[in-house]
């Protein structure tokens, strides 16, 4: 396939790998997205190279076929091809086979998945070892996956959504009494403490009664209804996380021995999620309705073990794909639970499953709600690749991470922004 240049394919985009510059995909209408690459040195004399390497890719998300001609001439379906091409052999450089292909998600970017990336679904009443297999491609490509039939009762559910909303229509004061956050509390349009703001205002708790008194000074102020509503949705997101957890960790070997998976599997992953001194957290927030689209929380990857995300039913969540595009989540079905893997199972898996980044947009006129469970181990655990219990490497690739303790990831993670990649400092 010839491109812009009249260099051959492989050539103009090693070239414009080895320049490293990309920039993030804006979006250009609301049916369209653009990526552009290419060199930097895109003033004077550089003015001819600039061109010739730079390729703007309008990807339109549901009209492409519709739109004829863009900047450069070229037709938009045209860029469409190249694109999936330009994505096929970027990915094929990757390191790691479990890196996911912008060539293969390309195909489920089509005009009539309305512009919305279609995550995955898992139902949880699936014979297990077709759950369990289903969870651990989504986890391997996406990073994300929403799951039904999970076991979470509505008469869980409805109150601890009820809390939360009556807890962000609190006058202002009244909020802040249980703020700043330490970083447990209320806060609002900052997010840590490194400079990170955002259109949201949040509630950050413990999710380990253990560890309640970080949020004593706090629970005071919250009546026991919420504190019931909060105590009983974590017990049952917790469940929920710990059941995905072994299906993750019985789905990571199945292609060995499959009768004997289930049996020999040691809850490495879901025995950190259980332990008496996990460091889980329940974080709930809040986006008010903007007049025009803001960002609600800015990129980030979450870094425990598996977040479990509920929503109030209002699109805003965009994942990132390779190469800095940004789609949306689809908030339905309203029953599902979006699930995305964390940075320590990342590393626990040594990079065969991603912590994808991910960001909450406001785009509409409600103002939209989410509760975000984030399962995670004990502050001493340490963290390291895991061991398949039948004596097989979990992936056949050199160990990409040095082992840490949840504590030390913690604090390196409070220093950095939010939208840094702290694993990339553990890599070995
Ligand atoms: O509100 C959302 O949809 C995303 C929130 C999130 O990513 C987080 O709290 O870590
Ligand atoms: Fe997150």
């Amino acid at each position: 396939m010839k491109l812009v240049s009249s260099e051959g394919e492989e050539a103009v985009i090693s070239r414009a790998r080895e320049e490293m510059y990309w920039k993030k995909a804006r979006r250009a209408s609301s049916s369209q997205w653009v990526i552009n690459y290419g060199s930097h040195r895109a003033s004077g004399s550089e003015r001819g190279r600039w061109r010739r390497h730079t390729m703007p890719l309008f990807l339109s998300c549901s009209t492409y076929e519709n739109c004829h001609q863009l900047r450069s001439g070229c037709e938009v379906g045209r860029y469409y091809e190249i694109a999936t091409a330009f994505f096929k052999i970027w990915s094929r450089s990757r390191p790691s086979k479990y890196t996911r292909s912008m060539a293969q998600i390309g195909s489920r970017f089509s005009p009539r998945n309305n512009n919305h990336v279609e995550l995955p679904i898992v139902d949880l009443l699936w014979e297990r070892s077709e759950a369990s297999r289903k969870i651990v491609k989504a986890c391997e490509e996406f990073g994300f996956f929403k799951v039904i039939n999970h076991g979470v009762k509505q008469e869980i559910i409805a109150p601890m959504e009820e809390e939360t909303r009556s807890f962000f229509s609190k006058p202002e004061p009244d909020k802040q009494r249980v703020g700043p956050p330490d970083p447990y509390g209320y806060g609002s349009h900052n997010i840590g403490l490194n400079g990170d703001v955002g259109e949201v205002e949040y509630l950050l708790l413990h999710a380990n009664p253990l560890f309640i008194s970080h949020n004593s000074k706090y629970s005071s102020s919250f009546s026991h209804k919420f504190r019931c509503a909060t105590s009983r949705y974590v017990e049952g997101v917790r469940e929920l996380a710990c059941k995905i957890l072994d299906l993750i960790e019985e789905g990571l070997w199945a292609d060995e021995a499959k009768a004997q998976a289930h049996k020999a599997q040691a809850h490495q992953l879901s025995g950190l999620v259980r332990d008496l001194h996990n460091d889980s957290l329940l974080r709930l927030n809040h986006y008010p309705a903007q007049a025009e689209p803001k960002i609600g929380f800015g990129a980030h990857t979450d870094p425990q073990i598996l977040t479990i995300l509920r929503s109030n039913g209002l699109g805003g969540l965009q994942i990132s794909l390779e190469g800095g595009l940004w789609v949306p989540v689809h908030p339905h079905p309203p029953s599902a639970f979006c699930v995305n893997v964390g940075d320590v199972l990342q590393a626990m898996t040594n990079g065969r499953f991603v912590s994808v980044k991910h960001r909450a947009v406001v785009d509409s006129l409600s103002s939209r709600t989410s509760i975000v469970y984030f399962a995670a181990p004990p502050l001493h655990a340490t963290i390291s690749c895991l061991h398949n219990p039948r004596g097989s490497n979990l992936n056949p690739h050199p160990r990409l991470y040095r082992s840490f303790s949840w504590a030390e990831y913690k604090k390196t993670a409070y220093t950095m922004r939010l939208e840094d990649s702290r694993l990339n400092l553990f890599k070995l």
